[in-house]
């Protein structure tokens, strides 16, 4: 039953092509440091006790998982993504059984710290709904004139988060919110925009900005930094 503190199986979307990162291969198969991008975003979810499966969505056209040691990893299962993100999720929560929670988190983020992990997976007692890990907006935000380089009005920022991953919820309740969103035609960019198009209102779990998502080139390098910290702080 959600609520509980039952099982936690992760989905880790890999199956895009980083056309923003401008790269030779496919960006979550960059490496940093001895590992893939790939391999620190899951490498920080198996690190979690409660975390007992990693469920790996890759392109059917992927050519580098295999070579992976992620493809013969006991606790790792791969399955072929879809169009949009939205569809490798799905295909990845249809894949899942068993569990109570499904844990999504991007294959683009490498830096997760384990205290905003843990921390989210605290809602699985005291939550029946979910939540996602977010970080409060710090700039001021505009509004374009649409298709032009011109302010059309600031954004108002009391309230405003970036959404992040890991986001975790019922995983019955995604794979059914997220069925019906895409059957609806609804634009679904994070699971939490499922939850919501049904009407639910996840919880907002304030986490590091350091979080980030690895997109454009210049990320690389900040995502490095970022995760030499971390590294140094875990080995303390
Ligand atoms: N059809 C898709 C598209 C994206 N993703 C995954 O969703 C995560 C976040 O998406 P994004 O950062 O947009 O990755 P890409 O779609 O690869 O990047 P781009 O939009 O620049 O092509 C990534 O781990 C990506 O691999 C996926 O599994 N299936
Ligand atoms: C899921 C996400 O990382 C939350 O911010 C984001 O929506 C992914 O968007 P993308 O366009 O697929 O990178």
């Amino acid at each position: 039953m959600a609520g509980s503190s039952g099982d936690i199986i992760g989905v880790v979307p890999a199956a895009g092509i980083g056309s923003r990162m401008q790269s030779t291969c496919p960006k979550q198969y960059l490496t940093i440091g001895d590992k893939t991008i790939l391999e620190h975003a899951v490498a920080a979810l198996l690190a979690h006790p409660r975390v007992r499966e990693v469920i790996i969505v890759v392109s059917p056209e992927d050519r580098w998982f295999a070579g992976l040691p992620l493809a013969t990893h006991p606790q790792v299962r791969q399955v072929e993504g879809g169009a949009q993100r939205a569809d490798s999720v799905l295909a990845g929560l249809k894949a899942a059984s068993g569990a109570e929670w499904a844990l999504v988190h991007d294959a683009a983020r490498p830096c997760l710290h384990p205290d905003d992990l843990a921390r989210l997976l605290a809602l699985t007692e005291q939550s029946r709904v979910g939540g996602i890990l977010a970080a409060p907006v710090r700039d001021t935000m505009k509004r374009g004139e649409p298709g032009k380089q011109a302010i059309a009005h600031t954004v108002e920022r009391d309230d405003l988060w970036h959404a992040l991953t890991p986001q975790l919820f019922p995983l019955a309740l995604l794979k059914q919110c997220l069925e019906r969103a895409l059957d609806e035609g609804a634009t679904i960019t994070d699971e939490a925009s499922a939850l919501e198009y049904c009407g639910f209102h996840p919880e907002l779990v304030s986490a590091r900005a350091d979080n980030i998502k690895v997109t454009r080139p210049e990320d690389l390098a900040l995502a490095a930094f970022y995760l030499t910290l971390l590294q140094t702080t875990e080995n303390h």
